[in-house]
């Protein structure tokens, strides 16, 4: 199944697309790698690289940009690249294209809005028992892309299945982690997106360094506490998929998230926060999505629906600030 001569097919030519491309036909496979609009499929294949997201750097021959998702077909392995609120669409057009017992890896860190679903929740709700997995963890795509020491998390219940997924997607600089724990994995890296958007506020308005240490462990608090209620295992929250991509993402102007929280603090619009972040803010979306979920779930989140309030434009960070500090207080 995975060992054979079919391509892999990467959905999502984006940064994070095109670097797990990258790192799959370095490792001697060949990728489909789809695009939704054909021009950029053109672009890619005459430049020579992903000059928007991964400038500079040359993607491998044998990589074959598309824009049709039919080329998917006969794929023998799929890696969705799309974010979490484009998924279901692409996942439902891929349907008639997918083979039997073609694995599925999904690498979205977000919650769809409008249903509270992770990422593997709404593939199942479109394509049923397909084998599924998440490679998710503290992972940027440009380090990726040029091959700087990387470790992440890919989930997957089926042992046997994940262990063969770690092996096909490792590389000389990657290194993947087997676990069983989708839930645990999937929240981890979809929550840790919009407590980096409250990281960079805090950043942003000047509130500093010691805000921000505060921030992170009472955020990292709640995303454990949802985790827990949802059925995530706490080893899974404290790991790569957890931890390691909440300690990368809140503290380095490379992630999009915290340079979108950074503009807001420094008092930008939203709208203007996203032009400056460039490229997907999945936090934006998140941020009340995974409230949603939460209340649900009998959870509460107060930094992150703080982070809903703010992102809508529905309170200011000053206000917002005030009132987080004076909650009762309470036991840690
Ligand atoms: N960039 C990174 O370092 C990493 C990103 N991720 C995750 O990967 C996902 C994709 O992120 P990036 O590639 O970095 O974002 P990006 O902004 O660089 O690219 C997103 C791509 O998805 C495409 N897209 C958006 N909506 C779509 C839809 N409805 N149907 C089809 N295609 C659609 C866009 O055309 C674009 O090519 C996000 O969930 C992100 O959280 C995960 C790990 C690392
Ligand atoms: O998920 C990421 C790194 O692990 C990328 O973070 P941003 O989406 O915030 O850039």
């Amino acid at each position: 199944m995975l060992n054979d001569d079919r391509p892999v097919a990467v959905l999502g030519a984006g940064a994070w697309g095109t670097a797990l491309a990258l790192l799959i036909a370095r490792g001697g496979r060949a990728v489909t790698l789809w695009t939704r609009d054909p021009a950029h499929a053109a672009a890619l294949a005459r430049d020579g690289e992903n000059r928007a997201r991964l400038p500079g750097l040359a993607l491998d021959p044998r990589i074959r940009p598309t824009g049709r998702l039919g080329d998917a077909a006969g794929a023998g392995l799929i890696v969705a690249a799309v974010p979490a609120q484009g998924w279901r669409g692409v996942a439902g057009e891929l349907r008639p294209y997918l083979g039997a017992d073609v694995p599925v890896v999904l690498t979205a860190k977000g919650v769809e809005r409008g249903t509270g679903l992770l990422p593997h929740e709404t593939t199942r709700e479109v394509l049923g028992e397909v084998p599924l997995a998440l490679l998710t963890g503290p992972s940027f795509a440009a380090d990726v892309a040029r091959g700087l020491p990387t470790a992440v998390t890919l989930a997957m219940p089926d042992e046997t299945t994940g262990l063969a997924l770690c092996e096909a997607l490792s590389g000389p600089a990657f290194r993947p982690y087997w676990s069983p724990d989708l839930t645990g994995a999937a929240l981890g890296g979809a929550a840790k997106n919009v407590l980096a958007i409250a990281c960079g506020i805090v950043m942003g308005r000047g509130f500093g360094e010691s805000a921000r240490a505060a921030l992170t462990a009472r955020g990292f608090a709640e995303i454990r506490r949802l985790a827990a209620a949802l059925g995530g295992e706490e080893t899974t929250l404290m790991g790569l998929s957890g931890l390691g991509d909440v300690v990368l993402t809140c503290t380095s102007t490379q992630s999009r998230n915290y340079r979108y929280g950074l503009a807001l603090g420094e008092g930008q619009t939203p709208a203007g926060a996203a032009d400056r972040a460039g490229g997907t803010v999945e936090g934006a979306w998140t941020a009340a999505a995974i409230c949603e979920r939460a209340d649900r779930a009998g959870v509460e989140m107060p930094l992150a629906a703080t982070v809903a309030q703010i992102v809508e434009g529905r309170e200011d960070v000053d206000s917002a600030a005030r009132r987080l500090m004076s909650r009762p207080l309470k036991a840690e």
